[in-house]
């Protein structure tokens, strides 16, 4: 049994369709992270999960459960948001117990006079106040309880936030972008804290970024969303090595995928300019694609030692790596390398150059963007003297 699931989620805001039948299944303790340019419906999801909105069709379950008609309240699941969305006026300790006082205090328990003069309601008081206490020690931030919002920096707003979250133990978590607020320095920081966090807690998360190192390095799957449908949902690695879909090619990678458009020539080849692949199993002729390979996959030799003449256009110098933008001699496009310091030294704008593409690493796509499942042998380019001139 899946520790929740999502089922045919469908929803349209003034007949424009936003969400178009989203299906993902949690397992207990996973962590999920969904990503997707912006607008593609990321929040109206998390939204929709939470019971803060409504889907016009499809369901949601937690556990065996189907929570899609209960009100928010009722369904056990924490959010954060990425505003955090503190009570200015309470306290971090005040903050952090409001789920706890809400579910387990009567109206008077709650009221500040009265409800300290009612035993029971005291006793209930004096729990609540244990258990903010044990998860502001989980969470470092004892020495913060007694501060209001405004006397907080981002990550401690945030943290606070969290421990709010945690407090009640949810049955599935959901983030909004809590780490949008913060600078670079602390981002990557509390990204440790949370996936921390989350492996003691052990409660399934539905994490919505639209950073993609972020999505990879927190996540145990990533989920990618594009135009208001999931087009993979698998392991970090996979997503970016083995992308099911030209868009999920394109979304994840910085700097982006390398790609070349171009139809399957008579004999089956891919052959984009002068650039020619030569498949193991042929294509069938006349068919379109998009031929696409990562930066990191393309290696700059000297003129004459590699497959594909090319000159440097830009390098860009970016501390542990270089991105150099080179022009292909055998068509018009621009071919991104990512190579190490060390490969670019005596590398120089306007040098020609040779690009050797290692064929494994080659993905092949069809018009609709579905990947191709292509073996490719070897990459070659008819050379153009005029480039060694
Ligand atoms: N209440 C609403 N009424 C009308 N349209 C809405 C409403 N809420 C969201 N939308 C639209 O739905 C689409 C998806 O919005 P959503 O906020 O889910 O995107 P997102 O992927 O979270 O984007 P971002 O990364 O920018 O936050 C957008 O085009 C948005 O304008």
């Amino acid at each position: 049994m899946s520790a929740f699931s999502l089922c045919d989620i469908n929803k349209s805001y003034g007949g424009n369709s936003i969400l178009k039948g989203v299906s993902l299944q949690a397992e207990a303790g996973e962590f999920i992270a969904l990503v997707g340019p912006s607008g593609c419906g990321k929040s109206t999801l998390l939204r929709i999960v939470a019971g803060l909105d409504h889907a016009d069709r499809g369901e949601i379950i937690i556990g065996s459960e189907d929570v899609s008609s209960r009100a928010a309240g009722d369904r056990n699941i924490a959010m954060v948001f990425q505003s955090y969305a503190l009570y200015p006026h309470l306290t971090a300790g005040q903050n952090i117990a409001v789920p706890l006082a809400m579910r387990r205090l009567s109206v008077a328990g709650r009221l500040p006079l009265i409800g300290g003069l009612l035993p029971e309601q005291r006793k209930i008081r004096s729990e609540i106040q244990r258990q903010v206490q044990t998860m502001a020690t989980s969470l470092k931030i004892d020495h913060l309880l007694d501060r209001k919002p405004g006397q907080m920096s981002g990550g401690q707003r945030q943290r606070v936030a969290l421990a709010r979250a945690m407090v009640r133990h949810p049955s599935v978590f959901l983030m909004d972008e809590p780490l949008s607020n913060l600078d670079a320095n602390l981002r990557v920081h509390a990204r440790g804290e949370i996936v921390e966090l989350h492996r003691r807690a052990g409660v399934p998360t539905l994490y919505v970024t639209h950073d993609q190192s972020e999505a990879l390095s927190m996540a145990d799957r990533v989920a990618v969303m594009i135009g208001g449908r999931l087009l993979q949902l698998d392991s970090p690695r996979r997503i970016y090595d083995e992308p099911v879909h030209l868009e999920v090619a394109k979304f994840l990678g910085q700097p982006r995928i390398n790609l070349m458009t171009t139809v399957v020539d008579d004999n089956g080849l891919v052959q984009a300019g002068d650039v020619r692949l030569l498949p193991r199993a042929p294509f069938r002729p006349a068919t379109p694609v998009t031929v696409a390979f990562r930066p990191e996959f393309v290696h700059l030799t000297r003129a004459g030692e590699g497959s594909l003449p090319a000159r440097i256009e830009r390098l860009e110098f970016l501390g542990s790596e270089v991105i150099a933008f080179t022009r292909l001699a055998a068509m018009d496009a621009t071919i991104v390398a990512k190579i190490t310091p060390a490969e670019a030294i005596g590398l120089s704008a306007g040098q020609p150059v040779d690009l050797k593409l290692d064929p494994s690493a080659i993905l092949i796509f069809d018009d609709k963007g579905d990947r191709l499942l292509a073996d490719i042998a070897m990459v070659s380019a008819k050379r153009p003297e005029a480039m060694h001139g």
